[in-house]
């Protein structure tokens, strides 16, 4: 499965500026790699401009769905569409869409564990359900945003349940990135996963986010890691079955002793 991974600066307040890099960044991505999948990071359509967010969300996704949705039929490409200020109702979630290949939605889900550290609960509103699997060309994948990497309570299920990619969409401070980088390394290892992730670069309000998007192998290796300030494009083919052998080779689902756990894990 060849992934292409937009570290993107995002225009902070524009969601027709961001609609049209991405366009340009898809179309250009196409024709150079021919990507089965692409990623896109948190908040693309905006950014953090949270104070504004009410006038820059997009009611029940209306713009922003078709845009990913002809993207993705009209280049054929899986679509893991970062997230977005989505109004529902009159309160704003933090929405990530999945699109396939046909350009029909297959999963949305809207960001559990809001960030204090970034003011996000006092503008935003917690979904109310933990991710759940999805389907792309036949592998089984989660994805989650951000903050919620710190939660192995939501991953765990993803990988009982079969996950084989887990993607992280993020809009994660540099001031934050040791934290950013061994988490990750560290679900990959724990739930035997590939995890690949596609953070932004460029500072708002005071924030400077540190790139360093990644894709890691389900023994913890690191395969490809963008820089920590540069927009680029990060483009890598990863093999799913490797998930099989590193779980054959330390079968840490079947050691599991689940009468012990807590909470029925
Ligand atoms: N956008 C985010 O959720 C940032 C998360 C963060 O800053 C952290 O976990 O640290």
């Amino acid at each position: 499965m060849k992934l292409s991974i937009y570290q993107m600066e995002i225009l902070p307040g524009d969601p027709q500026g961001n609609f049209k890099k991405v366009s340009a960044w898809v179309e250009k991505e196409v024709q150079n790699s021919k990507p089965d999948l692409i990623v896109l990071p948190e908040m693309w359509t905006t950014s953090y401009t949270l104070e504004d967010i009410h006038i820059h969300a997009d009611e029940n996704g209306k713009d922003t769905l078709p845009f990913l949705q002809t993207l993705a039929k009209t280049y054929r490409v899986n679509i893991i569409g970062g997230s977005f200020a989505n109004k529902v109702n009159g309160k704003v979630f933090n929405t990530a869409p999945v699109i396939n290949r046909e350009g029909e939605v297959v999963y949305q889900y809207d960001k559990v564990h809001l960030v204090p550290m970034l003011n996000e609960p006092k503008y935003l509103a917690g979904g109310q359900k933990v991710p759940e699997i999805f389907e792309l060309d036949g592998v089984k994948m989660g994805v989650i945003i951000c903050y919620d990497l710190r939660f192995s309570e939501i991953i765990r299920p993803l990988a009982l349940e079969g996950a084989e990619v887990l993607f992280i969409v993020a809009e994660w401070p540099l001031a934050r990135l040791n934290h950013w980088k061994n988490i990750q390394i560290t679900r990959a290892i724990e739930n035997q996963m590939f995890v690949v992730s596609c953070n932004n670069v460029g500072a708002y309000d005071g924030v400077t986010f540190g790139g360093t998007s990644m894709v890691v192998n389900p023994w913890g290796d690191t395969l490809i890691q963008g820089s920590e300030k540069a927009e680029e494009t990060l483009s890598i083919s990863i093999n799913v079955e490797e998930t099989l052998e590193v779980r054959k080779k330390v079968p840490v689902f079947s050691s599991r002793v689940r009468h012990l756990y807590k909470q029925g894990l």
